[in-house]
């Protein structure tokens, strides 16, 4: 087991205080360890445990969850906490919370970093969080010096294969990899607000388009794709006041630019002030459906494997990442209280986020289609051809909701969802890669054991740079078409490599997860690519 340093300090007296190396072994009980290292080192009869703030540690679990680099620990011989006592919850949110909250692991087939489970861990003891669902797609992605600093811990998962295991056993380590995490792609439940990440409101819709798929080539539709970087001439004002959608000054060059909104954060002024960071696997596709797996629903959904069907996958841009920077500068990473003002100004700021990047997914959908002359009535207001919104999910938002099986009391919670798909609101999809097929899916069952919620993707297997440093292995043309035989319209060098196919997990695997071994969704019908838009500069 690794050392974690740590600050041991009399609690009687307080200016009297140790900088140890806490390193037990496996096998060790942790909070008699502390004890005696407590009682060499600061020479006192050491019978308690306390946190700043005065919360008692009396098992080795309620330990793990605090154990990191430069904790403070205060041991008393056997008087209570001495010193400012943190604001206890109310007795309602103290029945409402219990700790820490429950962690369920959605993966079995899909591999899943350990530091994303650590994760997980870390998000499981935030203020009032009750329980934490890590789907199939579940990867990490913040930088080591954040996530030293909010990510103690690493976890041991239960496999087995009917039944969602949850995280039983955790142990603290601080050999973190020299890579990323932060949980991309995991569920969050709290009942105060914490923010849903920077791309607020990111999702996917899928269309119906009027193309056939027997006429439908790609390479001349690639073509056609052109000159929709720059300002859309389409009625912004118009349609973002049919949307709801408050104005703010990422409004109009954002919707004008399907560049800047399903692209990277790469692109020179004057597009560079409208980026938000990582943006890069956003996309707009055409695919096809290639198998029908439960004809019923198929039919059901007035589907039809005659036509070309469009994704679009895109979030709030920067305006989510204005809100996230404004409310960490503010709060730094605490919860907020929804009724309180600050509360109702964060949730007002991430409903207009989210319906920005609503209306941002039609707006790109209404372009791409006009260009292919595929259908122009996309966003409300559109003349001529009608196709149809066959789903359109948000997969990084906060909602309200009734939580609870038939027939139990229902509680009310604020689901957060940081990357992962609604599963109480019919079909999803789950898309694999550019290079990967696309899984049209139903959840069956209650959903409340996996927390109404599926994966939204394959997750990522490789770091961005990683896969940069693979630039070698192919060439950039070689990678604007893939082993589908579709096209990839990409011309940014770094981006295209970025998010080359292999950079994903199997989305195989993440689909047998969800079906075969949790049963918590089933498949409808698979996509295939055929046209993929990145980017273009122009
Ligand atoms: N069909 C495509 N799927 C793609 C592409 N790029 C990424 N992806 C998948 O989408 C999810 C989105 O994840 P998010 O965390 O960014 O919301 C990702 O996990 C991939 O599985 C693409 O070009 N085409
Ligand atoms: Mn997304």
């Amino acid at each position: 087991m690794p050392s974690t340093r740590l600050t041991l300090i009399k609690n009687s007296q307080q200016n009297f205080r140790t900088a140890v190396l806490f390193n037990p072994r496996e096998s060790d009980d942790k909070i008699a360890a502390i004890l005696t290292l407590a009682k060499n080192k600061l020479r006192i009869r050491a019978t308690r445990i306390f946190v700043e703030g005065g919360n008692e540690i009396s098992s080795s679990d309620e330990l793990a969850n605090v154990l990191q680099n430069d904790r403070k620990l205060f041991i008393s011989g056997g008087e209570d906490y001495i010193g400012l006592l943190k604001e206890h919850p109310s007795a309602e949110e103290a029945a409402f919370t219990p700790a820490p909250a429950t962690i369920t692991n959605i993966a079995y087939e899909s591999h899943v970093e350990p530091d994303a489970f650590a994760q997980l861990k870390q998000t499981a003891i935030l203020k009032g969080m009750r329980y934490v669902f890590g789907m199939p797609d579940l990867h990490p992605v913040m930088p080591l010096r954040l996530l030293r600093k909010y990510v103690p811990h690493r976890c041991d998962i239960r496999h087995r294969r009917h039944d969602l295991p949850s995280i039983d056993r955790c142990v603290a380590a601080n050999s973190m990899r020299n890579t990323f995490p932060s949980l991309c792609t995991c569920q969050f439940i709290y009942n105060r607000f914490h923010n849903t990440g920077d791309d607020i409101g990111c999702g996917m819709v899928l269309y119906s388009t009027r193309l056939s798929v027997s006429s439908f080539k790609p390479q001349r539709a690639a073509e056609r794709l052109r000159g929709i970087e720059g300002p859309w001439d389409g009625p912004i004002k118009e349609v973002m006041e049919r949307a709801g959608v408050e104005s703010t000054e990422f409004d109009a060059t954002a919707l004008g630019t399907i560049g800047n909104t399903i692209g990277t954060n790469i692109l020179r002024p004057p597009f560079l002030h409208l980026m938000s960071p990582g943006g890069g696997n956003h996309f707009a596709e055409l695919q096809q459906f290639t198998e029908i797996l439960d004809p019923d629903e198929f039919v059901r959904a007035n589907l039809s494997a005659d036509r070309v069907y469009l994704l679009v996958h895109s979030g709030s841009r920067r305006l989510g990442g204005s809100i996230l920077a404004a409310h960490t500068a503010k709060h730094g990473h605490a919860g907020l209280e929804p009724s309180s003002p600050e509360g109702q100004s964060y949730l007002r700021k991430h409903d207009n986020a989210c319906k920005w990047a609503r209306l941002n997914r039609e707006v790109i959908a209404r372009r791409v289609m006009e260009r292919l002359n595929a259908g122009d009535d996309v966003v409300e207001g559109g003349k001529g051809k009608k196709v149809e919104k066959v789903l359109d999910l948000w997969h990084n938002n906060m909602e309200r909701k009734e939580w609870g099986s038939e027939g139990e009391t229902k509680k009310q919670v604020w689901v957060h969802r940081k990357g992962a798909a609604p599963s109480d609101r019919g079909l999803v999809m789950i898309p694999g890669s550019r290079g990967a097929c696309s899984y049209l899916v139903m959840p069956v069952g209650d959903q409340k054991e996996n927390g109404y919620s599926l994966a939204h993707g394959a997750g990522r297997k490789w770091t961005r740079t990683f896969a940069l440093s693979r630039q070698h292995r192919c060439t950039s043309q070689q990678m604007r078409t893939t082993s589908l035989g579709s096209v990839v319209i990409c011309e940014d060098e770094e981006l295209l490599y970025e998010e080359q196919p292999d950079a994903y997990k199997e989305i195989t695997d993440i689909i047998t997860d969800l079906t075969a071994n949790r049963r918590i969704a089933k498949v409808v019908a698979i996509l295939s690519p055929l046209l993929t838009y990145k980017l273009r500069k122009k």
